[in-house]
């Protein structure tokens, strides 16, 4: 190997944050070091056997992909080597010495400096190659990129501490070498045979590719040939008995790149017209590019055990983009692109029968471990819910799937699911009411819920951004329609008698003067003024159009700079209120024009609406105190 051109260059200051906090948090759990290599290594002869179908010329005459494992006792170092695709100078730079990641920022903004808590996000973030250094004080990756040429050899060289250094030379076999000089205090336990073996087997097992060691003689010297210590087998090939819990579990580490466990898991053979396999999983935790819209790590798509691609569209609606695994089909053309997949049929039939699969487990979960399924809502439920809009066909399955907050229990966590509410519903009642606000106590203390609340009827608490989106899909449940209790008519159906209307009649009829004068007083800032129906102790609320997206909403949308242009609300008030009462014998026709305007104003802001002119809206509020006082 011939070397020039060596060149120090710095690490992003997030590698160096993130170097050192994992040391200090991971050092207990180390050994999974060896894990994120042999992933590496062997996502890299995946990737190598996907361009060598167009190009076979890639695999310059060696087409038996392995990793192997080696250490040298004197020397103090532990070698990980692969004959995978290899990187050029310039990948070694962006995914090296960077961390080019959606997600990074939030990242470091959530570490707490509780080991235990950053250990667990520095998991869930994935820490990849750098988990090296939890063992390792200088590590030297050695690397050529497949089809290029012996002198695009190119090294890599780092202590972990601030800088690396890089150099290009002449490296003959293709594939990437990272030697690790391992710490004093780590080479007792870590240069051994029988160590190193049961870690391999106890993290890699499953990987779908030879990880070899040295053969040794019954000194334990090391001899020049190799054998394979893993099972090496694609898991999901296997049948489903012959697959211990533990298997299960440790494969979805290797394919989700995750440290914690998955949640739940489906796996399944479909035979028949079409034929493939398909390896399910739900993380227990988010990641932390849920929220990315470009994000991909979703399924891992094969072809006769061949390794196609990372696919996250193709697979999977965006709404289950969280799922994690495998699908493994006899139907498709090894040679597959994205192109092709984007409209192939079988691609289409795998999607659907996936989805089925996943949304079936979910179910099954949702019945039989509901504490599982209540931690899986906490962590996805918000994904889940883009799913009645996105996926058409599977809409009542998905609706039975939400779990929303409610009056029934008044909590923020969202347990409640549509059964159950459908299940408590009162003889008489035939919607399902809800409410949407930008919050769980604007939702919980909504003046829209006085009547339903002294009437005993449950109303769904909707609070995330999602839910206003997820209402406009979702129309009807198990034949019951969603009505909005801060939109269009209250309709209470049978639930009220024919007395109760008779007396709200009565109200309206008494109170027709009033709301004559209140909306002479506002003008054209109301569409119209009626009596309410839902108030009992609020004095007066805002009620919007069937169709029109809540206040808060289009406060939002404005914000982002769409133009809205929103009905006008309708202003409801309550007679039976004192400060209405009170409204109701003001002769001063200025101050009546004042009160009504406050009437109007807190009645917007108790909707989460801005208000136009909030220093008009201060100076009446004071002017009222002042009177009150005098
Ligand atoms: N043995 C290897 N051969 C070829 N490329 C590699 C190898 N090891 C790492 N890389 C490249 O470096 C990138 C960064 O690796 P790293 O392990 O830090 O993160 P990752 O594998 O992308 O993600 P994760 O954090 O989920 O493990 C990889 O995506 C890959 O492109």
């Amino acid at each position: 190997m011939n070397s020039s051109t060596k060149e120090t260059l710095t690490f992003e200051t997030e590698v160096n944050q993130l170097l050192k906090l994992m040391i200090h948090s991971l050092y207990s759990n180390k050994e999974i070091f060896l894990r994120e290599l042999i992933s590496n290594a062997s996502d890299a002869c995946d990737k190598l056997r996907f361009e060598a179908l167009t190009d076979d010329a890639l695999y310059e005459g060696d087409d038996c992909l392995v990793v192997d494992v080696e250490f040298d006792r004197e020397a103090g170092t532990l070698t990980v080597r692969d004959n995978g695709i290899g990187m050029s100078r310039e990948e070694v730079i962006g995914n090296i010495g960077t961390i080019a990641k959606s997600g990074t920022r939030e990242f470091f903004e959530r570490l707490t400096g509780d080991q235990a808590k950053d250990a667990r996000l520095i998991g869930q973030f994935g820490v990849g190659f750098y988990s090296a250094f939890i063992v390792a004080e200088h590590v030297v990756l050695t690397t050529r990129r497949a089809g290029m040429g012996a002198e695009h050899g190119v090294r890599w060289e780092s202590d972990g501490s601030g800088s690396y250094t890089l150099e290009t030379l002449e490296v003959a076999p293709r594939g990437t070498e990272i030697v690790l000089h391992l710490r004093e205090d780590e080479r007792e336990d870590l240069l051994n045979d029988w160590r190193l073996r049961s870690i391999v087997t106890k993290y890699s097992d499953h990987v779908p590719l030879p990880i070899r060691m040295r053969k040794r003689d019954d000194d334990g010297k090391p001899g020049e040939e190799w054998e394979t210590v893993n099972k090496a087998s694609a898991l999901w090939q296997r049948s489903k008995s012959e697959i211990s819990e533990d298997e299960y579990k440790a494969f979805y580490k290797h394919v989700a790149h995750d440290f914690g466990e998955p949640l739940a898991w489906t796996h399944n053979r479909v035979e028949g017209r079409l034929e493939y396999t398909s390896l399910l999983y739900v993380p227990a935790k988010a990641p932390f590019d849920l929220w990315d819209r470009d994000h991909t790590h979703g399924l891992k798509l094969y072809v006769q055990r061949v390794f196609i691609m990372d696919d996250a569209e193709h697979l999977m609606p965006r709404y289950l983009r969280f799922v994690r695994g495998v699908v493994d089909s006899a139907d498709l053309p090894l040679n597959v692109s994205r192109e092709i997949l984007q409209d192939s049929r079988v691609i289409e039939q795998i999607r659907a029968g996936s989805v089925k699969k996943l949304l079936g487990m979910l179910e099954d979960m949702a019945e039989k471990r509901p504490e599982d399924y209540q931690k899986f809502w906490n962590e996805f439920g918000r994904v889940l819910k883009e799913g009645p809009a996105e996926d058409f066909a599977n809409r009542e399955t998905i609706a039975g799937l939400l779990r929303f907050a409610s009056t029934h229990t008044d909590t923020e966590t969202q347990t409640v699911s549509l059964h159950d509410y459908i299940a408590r519903m009162p003889e008489g009642q035939d919607k399902i009411y809800y409410i949407t606000a930008d919050s769980f106590m604007a939702a919980k203390n909504s003046p829209h819920l006085e009547l339903l609340r002294k009437k005993g009827i449950e109303v769904l608490l909707m609070y995330d951004r999602v839910d206003e989106w997820l209402m406009g899909n979702l129309n009807e449940f198990d034949g019951k329609q969603f009505q909005s209790v801060a939109k269009g008519d209250l309709d209470l159906g049978a639930v009220e008698s024919e007395e109760e209307r008779k007396a709200q009649e009565a109200v309206e009829n008494e109170a027709k003067a009033l709301v004559e004068r209140i909306k002479e007083a506002l003008g054209d800032k109301v569409e119209s003024v009626r009596v309410s129906h839902r108030l009992t102790s609020s004095p007066a609320c805002i009620v919007l159009g069937e169709h029109d997206m809540a206040l808060y909403m289009q406060q939002l949308l404005k914000q982002a700079g769409h133009e809205m242009q929103g009905s006008k609300p309708v202003l409801e008030i309550n007679p039976g209120h004192p400060m209405v009462a009170r409204l109701d014998t003001e002769s001063d026709e200025t101050r009546f024009k004042e009160w009504s305007m406050l009437l109007l104003d807190q009645a917007v802001l108790a909707e989460g609406g801005q208000l136009e002119d909030p220093a008009g809206f201060v100076a009446r509020l004071n002017q009222l105190m002042l009177a009150l006082a005098s």
